[in-house]
């Protein structure tokens, strides 16, 4: 084992919620390619208090038997692997955009650790506030938000089980409505129009802004998981198609069993996922 370091930092003084959980672990270098921080945002459909900050702490074990399990000598180069895993406040305390607003500060505070480029893996709603982190300045221009902290630039992505598109998934799920939607956005124009980039009418020029950012990142991974009872495949396919459309192809679907829709961030399939492509 070696997870060398945990440490749970509030990033603002708001809530309970505005925390974050830093993680160091030393794995051989030679196990890892690329080293890019990774930050995790947990999902739970912007509401209630079932996920937090703890929530990856099954998987970082999981990623440390895998990469520390040979004997090696203290001879041997190490490399320290970080994960930074970000809580943020759920409604109903607050509605969008807060909870990407702490989101945000909560990315403020990671460079100010020094840290100023990092790889997102966002689940479910988290992946929803990874696009909504490709396109920050835009989305809050509709609520006459400015956010002027820096943050990190993006290394890579992995969108896990992810919420692309609202209005879709309540043509699916009509119950989500009431169970979640009204709960998280005070107007539907807020989750239908000016939630993320899948919704802006698009004239040429932010296209190319929102091409531009997926092309600089190292890797784009959509990744669900085949046994998600919560989510059908139509929310990743559709993200695909829009993403095509920019065009932008340069991502990697990936669909297999990663467990239930709570099972995926502890799965042996993101620990893969992880490691053959956030870490090579
Ligand atoms: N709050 C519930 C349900 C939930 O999170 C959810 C339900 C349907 C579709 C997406 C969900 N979560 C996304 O962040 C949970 O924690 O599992």
């Amino acid at each position: 084992m070696v997870v060398e370091y945990t440490k749970v930092h509030k990033y603002d003084k708001q809530s309970p919620r505005q925390l974050l959980k830093h993680y160091k672990v030393v794995v051989p270098s030679s196990q890892i390619a690329q080293n890019a921080p990774i930050v995790y945002i947990h999902g739970g459909a912007w509401v209630g208090e079932s996920h937090t900050y703890n929530e990856l702490g099954p998987l970082i074990d999981k990623l440390d038997l895998k990469l520390n399990n040979g004997a090696y000598t203290t001879g041997e180069q190490l490399t320290e692997i970080q994960f930074f895993v970000l809580d943020y406040r759920m409604s109903p305390e607050v509605v969008h955009p807060h909870h990407i607003l702490d989101v945000l500060h909560a990315l403020s505070f990671v460079y100010k650790l020094g840290i100023h480029k990092v790889s997102l893996i966002g689940h479910s709603a988290g992946s929803t506030m990874c696009t909504q982190i490709l396109e920050y300045k835009t989305f809050l221009g509709f609520y006459d938000i400015e956010f002027t902290l820096p943050v990190p630039d993006i290394d890579s992505i992995v969108f896990l089980d992810g919420i692309f598109d609202i209005s879709k998934m309540l043509e699916e799920y009509p119950s989500y409505l009431q169970e979640f939607v009204e709960i998280a956005f005070r107007s539907e124009q807020d989750w239908s129009e000016k939630c993320n980039m899948l919704h802006y009418k698009m004239t040429s020029d932010t296209k190319k802004e929102i091409r531009d950012k997926f092309n600089s990142l190292r890797k784009t991974i959509i990744a669900h998981s085949t046994k998600d009872e919560l989510l059908s495949t139509r929310q990743p396919t559709e993200f695909c198609k829009w993403l095509d459309q920019l065009p932008y192809t340069d991502y990697k679907y990936i669909v297999q069993d990663m467990g239930t829709h709570n099972e995926t961030y502890k799965s042996d399939g993101l620990v893969s996922i992880i490691i053959q492509h956030l870490l090579h």
